[in-house]
């Protein structure tokens, strides 16, 4: 079985509260787009799990995959498998890759091996392995709010939009990120916000980690200007960081503006 986890993009970020377990309360609206790492499942005489492409910090039993077969085997009989990732999408980079991968992978077991695991239950499965990725399971625009994993459905469609990610090569992890952080309440709903045209969000849907991210990083923020500067109707960095997105009502060839960059565009679904 062949599967394509595709990235997220947050769009508006509120960091409302640090809990008492060490997270953080947040409020997002999540975004699937189509980068994608492709992942292929077969059977095998014992279980193994293999990656090219980018380079994955960490051994093969770390991978969020390897970590999603485990934690279905504590609950089902299932045969080994061999996990064959290709990693595309940038890592450390606000975009939920790893989050993804491990989501689908715990899709693709249920499918292929019949599991008929509700997904109520796949979502608490992808709960426990990261907060980003019970969002994967639905994979649909959803507010998302808690620690990122509780979500309700919102009526947003960017259906026909272009988008730009522009991600360059800084790792930022979420723990670095949600450690510079001041948590704060936001006096406006995102949901309200994001009902208005996406021209009328650039001053008002933020990024609680841009403040303290582009002061240690100011590449990010000259990024995000020139992101303006080529005619983005709304331009913000993705969760923790580094990539940037911009949103264009029609087409535009970006590839050759961030030469040094990894670049992807396309159009929203
Ligand atoms: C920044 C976002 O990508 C926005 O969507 C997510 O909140 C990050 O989610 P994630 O990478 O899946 O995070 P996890 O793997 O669950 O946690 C990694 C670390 O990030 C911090 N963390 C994460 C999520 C959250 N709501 N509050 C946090 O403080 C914690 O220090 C945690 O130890
Ligand atoms: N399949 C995977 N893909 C990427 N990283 C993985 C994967 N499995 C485990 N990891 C570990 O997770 C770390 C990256 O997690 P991190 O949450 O910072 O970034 P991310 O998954 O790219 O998305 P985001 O920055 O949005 O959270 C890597 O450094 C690596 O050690």
């Amino acid at each position: 079985m062949l599967v394509f986890p595709n990235a997220k993009i947050n769009i508006g970020l509120n960091i409302v509260e640090k809990r008492a377990d060490g997270f953080h309360n947040i409020q997002s609206c999540f975004y699937p787009v189509q980068w994608t790492d492709a992942l292929e499942i077969t059977a095998a005489p014992v279980f193994s799990f293999e990656s090219n492409g980018i380079s994955i910090p960490g051994n093969g039993q770390d991978n969020l995959c390897a970590k999603a077969y485990q934690l279905l085997t504590q609950d089902f009989d299932l045969p080994p498998v061999k996990l064959n990732l290709l990693k595309s999408i940038p890592i450390g980079a606000g975009l939920g890759g790893g989050s993804s991968d491990a989501a689908f992978t715990l899709k693709a077991l249920n499918q292929h091996f019949g599991l008929d695991i509700p997904v109520e239950k796949q979502v608490n499965y992808a709960r426990r392995l990261g907060s980003d990725c019970a969002f994967f399971i639905l994979n649909k625009p959803a507010y998302c709010f808690a620690k990122g994993d509780e979500f309700e459905s919102i009526d947003l469609s960017l259906a026909g939009k272009w988008i730009v990610l522009a991600n360059p090569g800084i790792h930022i992890s979420s723990a670095e990120a949600y450690a510079g952080v001041q948590a704060k309440q936001s006096a406006l709903d995102l949901r309200t916000l994001l009902s208005k045209p996406v021209v009328d969000w650039k001053h008002h849907v933020k990024n609680d980690f841009e403040a303290t991210l582009f002061n240690k990083y100011t590449l990010l923020q000259d990024i995000k200007a020139e992101l303006y500067n080529l005619g983005a109707e709304y331009a913000s960095m993705s969760g923790s960081g580094s990539t940037l997105y911009a949103i264009f009502d029609q087409e535009k060839n970006l590839k050759t503006n961030f030469p040094k960059f990894s670049v992807w565009q396309g159009y929203m679904r």
